[in-house]
């Protein structure tokens, strides 16, 4: 129920719209029940043969029902649906922030389809909560008192029928298929999140699948779970037609038991025949309103499911940071016994790292693939939590809020993320179009202008002029702190080497740092330090580790013989 209570407290927001479609819900209803209460009363009269002048007041208030009745349901709707799609808004920016509130990391960890699924489908279907489960049962029970208590004034056993039929038809059946569903479940919101996630899946690897000549393989997955939705659903909506009909056979059941009863007080002589066919059209009408509780339990399980999919449990609870990183100009990191294995990961990616980077100094980080030299600038930037602790200016990065962190940072990672639109749209600055073209510039792009069309996720650009563009960013921003993760690892030799000289050329004074496979060039950098499974394995300058002969120099061996 957790999640449905964070919905139910999404609704509350909307208390006004929430009682108004009770309210009107309710005058709809028992105006429907008056309807033919009254319609039954003026049959009966006029078979007995009374004057039709008699009956004018019934008359009128059968027309002046008939009017409310109509006047009262489209209220309803109104107020019902305004409040439902206020609700979904409000959960759909919940949810983001939920999201937003997540490590990176943790974001990733989501199959894109079961994510997409969830924003969207789970989402969707949560509009049957307030419309379907929240306030029918309640107008129900509204109606049903108001008529049992009217019915009371004429006849007990009549009014008594109508409180079994309700028990029936809103409890014991239900309650029935409630049970027959959790041994037969069919779990359609999972079978739809794999679909989901198939179909990106399919998407996304199209062109790898077709040329590994896979594609047959993934799309008969795809089919499969297309398949099994189908099949859920199918399963699903056979259960609530059966849950109608037996639904309405309980209120024409009553009916009967209505007639029967009914015969039997006329022929005892305690009750008058002319209400006979008014109870008649009054049982068959508020049984009309037991309807919607056939769909109850599919609703109600559904929308439980769907709201803990939306606001899933967290496997820890993480204390908010509450710190910025104070504008003191030059920043210094330090690393004190830091531990970090990515979370369900057997292996341990980080082991003890204790490592100072001084401010305004010039650092890379160099070490065999997998290392973690990624995961250090991830930590550095916060994207990921590990014990020990990373320092920055002295300040604990725990404690850091993290936008204040990346205000201050300029970072090239080794994903880019680009973003169907402009170029302009993707330097992701509000500079004017002069410094936006220099930026172009200087990150070796002048071919472009800042209008040509950027497909989604980049796709027409190359792997080079993706990590030019996400260069030209950083030439738009004034950070202290430089994070590059292999930046020029997709360009030639002399691009790469006239854009890194414009890249130092910013970063002259601030503190720089960059992971590298590339050991030429090493020898302008303060130090290095030498990654290897985790661990920091040397560090000194570039003349320090030749002179060390240990694995840096190696290293450089490895690469001089290699060339
Ligand atoms: N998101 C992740 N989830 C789980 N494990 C990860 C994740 N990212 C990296 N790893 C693992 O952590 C280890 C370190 O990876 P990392 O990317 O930091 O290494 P690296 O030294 O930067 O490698 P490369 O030079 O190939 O980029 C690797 O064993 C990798 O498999």
């Amino acid at each position: 129920m957790a999640g449905l209570n964070i919905v139910i407290k999404q609704l509350m927001k909307e208390k006004r719209d929430v009682v108004l479609s009770i309210l009107f819900s309710f005058i709809a209803g028992i105006a429907a029940v008056g309807l033919f209460t009254a319609s039954g009363y003026l049959i009966s009269q006029a078979a007995l043969g009374v004057p039709i002048t008699a009956l004018t007041v019934v008359i009128a208030i059968v027309k002046l029902l008939g009017f409310t009745r109509a006047l009262s349901r489209y209220s309803e709707r109104y107020f019902s649906h305004r409040a439902t799609f206020t609700m979904l808004s409000h959960i759909r920016v919940q949810f983001f922030e939920k999201l937003q509130n997540l490590t990176p990391s943790k974001v990733q960890r989501f199959r894109t389809g079961d994510l997409l699924s969830r924003f969207v489908s789970d989402v969707e279907s949560l509009q049957n909560f307030f419309l379907r489960i929240f306030y029918p049962p309640i107008v129900l029970v509204l109606i049903f008192l108001s008529t049992v208590l009217f019915t009371l004034y004429f006849s007990f056993w009549i009014a008594l029928l109508l409180v079994v039929g309700l028990l029936l038809s809103t409890v014991v059946l239900p309650a029935l298929f409630a049970k027959v569903r959790q041994t037969t479940e069919q779990p359609v919101q999972e079978k739809r999140s794999d679909l989901s996630a198939q179909a990106t899946e399919l998407l996304f690897g199209y062109q790898d699948l077709k040329i590994h000549q896979k594609l047959a393989d993934q799309s008969e997955a795809f089919n499969t779970a297309n398949d099994d939705l189908i099949q859920a659903q199918t399963k699903e909506r056979k259960h609530e037609l059966l849950n109608q009909v037996l639904d309405g056979w309980i209120g024409l059941l009553m009916a009967w038991a209505v007639l029967a009863v009914g015969g039997w007080l006329i022929t005892s002589g305690q009750m008058e025949g002319v209400w006979l066919a008014m109870f008649m059209l009054l049982t068959l009408t508020v049984f009309e309103n037991t309807q919607p509780m056939a769909a109850f339990p599919q609703y109600f399980l559904e929308n439980k499911k769907a709201a803990n999919r939306i606001f899933f449990k967290e496997d820890e609870a993480v204390s908010e940071p509450t710190q910025p990183l104070g504008d003191a100009g030059a920043i210094d990191i330090s690393f004190r016994g830091v531990d970090f294995t990515y979370p369900d990961e057997p292996r341990s990616t980080l082991k003890n790292v204790n490592l100072s980077i001084p401010s305004g100094s010039k650092t890379a980080f160099v070490g065999a693939s997998g290392s973690g030299k990624s995961t250090l600038l991830q930590l550095i930037l916060k994207l990921e939590e590990a014990s020990g602790e990373v320092y920055i200016n002295s300040q604990a990065i725990s404690q850091m809020t993290p936008e204040s962190l990346w205000q201050q940072t300029n970072t090239v990672m080794q994903d880019q993320q680009f973003f169907a639109g402009t170029i302009r749209d993707n330097l992701l600055s509000d500079a004017s179009d002069e410094q936006l073209t220099y930026a172009l510039k200087r990150a070796r792009l002048s071919n472009f202008s800042l209008t040509d069309e950027v497909y989604e996720k980049g796709d027409n650009l190359s792997g080079g002029e993706k990590q030019r563009l996400a260069i030209a960013r950083l030439f738009l921003r004034d950070a202290n702190l430089w994070l590059l993760d292999e930046p020029t690892s997709s360009l030639d030799q002399v691009t790469a080497r006239e854009v890194m000289t414009e890249i130092l050329r910013d970063a002259e004074n601030d503190t720089f740092v960059i992971v590298s496979h590339n050991l030429r060039g090493l020898e302008n950098m303060d130090q290095i330090i030498v990654m290897d499974h985790g661990e920091v394995v040397e560090q000194g300058t570039f003349d320090e580790l030749m002179a060390r002969k240990g694995y840096f120099y190696q290293l450089k061996e490895i690469e001089r013989d290699t060339l």
